[in-house]
């Protein structure tokens, strides 16, 4: 598996076309594109990686697995009455569908349903202590204290704004929000800065693949059922529009951010993070999924079979 790795890095430092680092997050902007890294986290405790598998990036989207899991958690099926969970067929910041449906964003991956899910973790409280409690929860399914949130970062983005407070204006016009646009916005844009490296990433990502069991400690964070569930969300629509064509070519439950890296569960398997900053038309990593691709091929885990 080390061997298998090495290789993947080597091939993608070889790469030329490697897709454009995103720059509408001002701070993402200066990240080097030619980063590669790539860890696995495996179930029965082994751990393997290439690349600068130690270096924090944004994990930016990938942290809707994170918030889906704690909103889940809290709410349980009664989450599904704000947000959808069918695939959206739309860019992940699209407001479109918004109209037509009610508010109701299509599922908590793009970033209207994302917006929903914070807004539903939030429960009255303030944006510090709803961080607080989404960082400890990542801290403790990395079993890493020392992650923490790019504050830079989380600043870059609410100076941006204008796109996701269109989303978020749009959903409390239809009764959908119950809190503050501005603290909604605010703790959405600091849980997308959550920097995390893909051993982190990796191990975090690991109680999926495990029917909800995080390994080593072996406590349970969800039931078996909810892991499934996550998981067919993040086949479904964890890519955004390029959903399908990450489940054609790579065949694993994944969730992008724009940050350039992309969590994969082989279920039964490992977890599996990767990270190169330049970005395809849709936002997800160009040669991440090339490196997921090519695992898939080499090991045969795409749940879909060799
Ligand atoms: N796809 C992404 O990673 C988008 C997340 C980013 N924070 C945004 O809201 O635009």
């Amino acid at each position: 598996m080390q061997d298998l790795l090495n290789e993947i890095a080597e091939a993608m430092g070889a790469e030329t076309e490697r897709g454009k680092v995103a720059d509408y997050i001002p701070e993402l902007a200066h990240v080097d594109p030619n980063r590669f890294a790539i860890s696995l986290a495996t179930v029965n405790g082994e751990r393997y990686s290439a690349g600068c598998a130690t270096s924090p990036f944004s994990i930016q989207s990938i942290s809707k697995v994170f918030t889906l899991t704690i909103a889940l958690g809290k709410m349980g099926d009664a989450l599904w009455s704000n947000v959808g969970r069918e695939p959206s067929g739309d860019p992940f910041n699209s407001i479109v569908q918004l109209e037509h449906e009610g508010g109701k964003p299509r599922n908590p991956f793009i970033n209207a349903g994302a917006i929903a899910v914070v807004d539903a973790i939030m429960m009255g409280h303030e944006p510090k202590e709803t961080l607080a409690e989404l960082i400890n929860f990542v801290r403790y399914i990395a079993d890493d204290e020392s992650i923490c949130f790019d504050h830079k970062v989380a600043a870059s983005e609410m100076a941006h704004r204008d796109r996701n407070a269109s989303l978020a204006h749009f959903m409390k016009a239809f009764g959908r929000l119950r809190h503050d646009v501005d603290k909604v916005l605010g703790t959405y844009f600091h849980q997308c800065a959550i920097a995390m490296s893909c051993e982190q990433l990796a191990h975090a990502g690991l109680f999926l693949a495990s029917d909800g069991v995080n390994q080593p400690s072996n406590i349970r964070v969800v039931s078996p059922q909810r892991a499934r569930r996550i998981n067919s969300l993040m086949m479904m629509c964890g890519h955004y529009d390029a959903s399908g064509e990450f489940a054609f070519r790579v065949g694993l439950p994944g969730k992008s951010g724009v940050g350039g890296g992309i969590l994969a569960i082989a279920p039964g398997q490992g977890a599996l993070a990767v990270w190169s900053p330049g970005l395809d038309d849709y936002g997800n990593s160009l040669l991440g999924t090339k490196a997921l691709e090519m695992f898939v091929q080499r090991t045969g885990w795409s749940v879909f079979g060799h």
